[in-house]
């Protein structure tokens, strides 16, 4: 589905993805995982439409979507839930919604989406009304998702889905991300939380100062000393 060919992107001077490939199957829950300032939310931004990158290809269902707008890659299917989640505080919960349905030909479509997203998220149907900037951390993160899924992605982008939450939040949000994906949607994450990230992907791509160190399954980074050592603080056995 996503094939990321010899990427390089950059800052100004600072090279921050300096050569990386990797791909995304149909179906499959991919994670890159890295320290901070790796460079994994710089290759998201990127897939997106809203960096240019400076060399390398991005190909999605076989076409190269460098140089395109960030809203003609939507409605080609890829959706991003940016870091931080990027609500639109001053609206409610149905119009953020609503936001997210942009992309869609027809009224009809966007509400058997709205079904679909309340369903997925009781709370945010609970909450229809209510002003997005008072909602708790976790549910916010739930309105970005069910935002970016009102577009109907093929392609989901997760930015750090479990960034300040608590854990019974971020175990529920990993659960519901298998949920996503089990219904047909094809994921690729981003995480500094490594442990849960990699439990729930088919695939992952460990990535250091802009390139991939390693890869392999879930199962078998989640075995690796090394991964075990740098990103789930294990100590090595004496
Ligand atoms: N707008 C920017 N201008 C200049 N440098 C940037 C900019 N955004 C990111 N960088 C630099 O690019 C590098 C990669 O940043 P990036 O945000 O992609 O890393 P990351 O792996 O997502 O980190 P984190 O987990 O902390 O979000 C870092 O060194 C960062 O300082």
């Amino acid at each position: 589905m996503l094939e990321v060919k010899d990427l390089v992107v950059n800052y100004g001077g600072i090279q921050a993805v300096k050569d990386v490939s990797f791909r995304v199957n149909t179906g499959e829950v991919v994670a890159l995982i890295g320290a901070n300032g790796a460079g994994k939310s710089t290759i998201l931004k990127t897939i997106s439409g809203l960096l240019r990158p400076r060399s390398g290809t991005i190909l999605y269902e076989d076409k190269n979507i460098v140089g395109m707008a960030a809203a003609k890659i939507v409605k080609m299917g890829i959706s991003q839930v940016p870091e931080g989640r990027h609500i639109f505080a001053g609206l409610t919960v149905s119009e953020n919604l609503q936001m997210g349905a942009f992309g869609l030909k027809d009224k009809q479509a966007a509400s058997d989406q709205l079904a679909v997203v309340y369903d997925r998220f009781p709370v945010l149907k609970e909450r229809l009304n209510q002003d997005a900037a008072t909602l708790s951390g976790g549910e916010q993160q739930m309105l970005a998702m069910g935002r970016a899924l009102m577009a109907r992605p093929k392609l989901l982008l997760l930015d750090e889905p479990s960034m300040g939450l608590s854990p019974i939040f971020i175990q529920e949000i990993f659960d519901i991300i298998t949920k996503i994906n089990e219904q047909g949607t094809t994921v690729l994450l981003i995480e500094q939380n490594a442990k849960q990230a990699l439990a729930i992907a088919n695939r992952g791509y460990v990535l250091a100062s802009g390139t991939v160190k390693l890869t392999g399954t879930g199962a078998e980074l989640l075995a690796n000393p090394a991964v075990q050592a740098t990103y789930l603080g294990v100590q090595p056995a004496t």
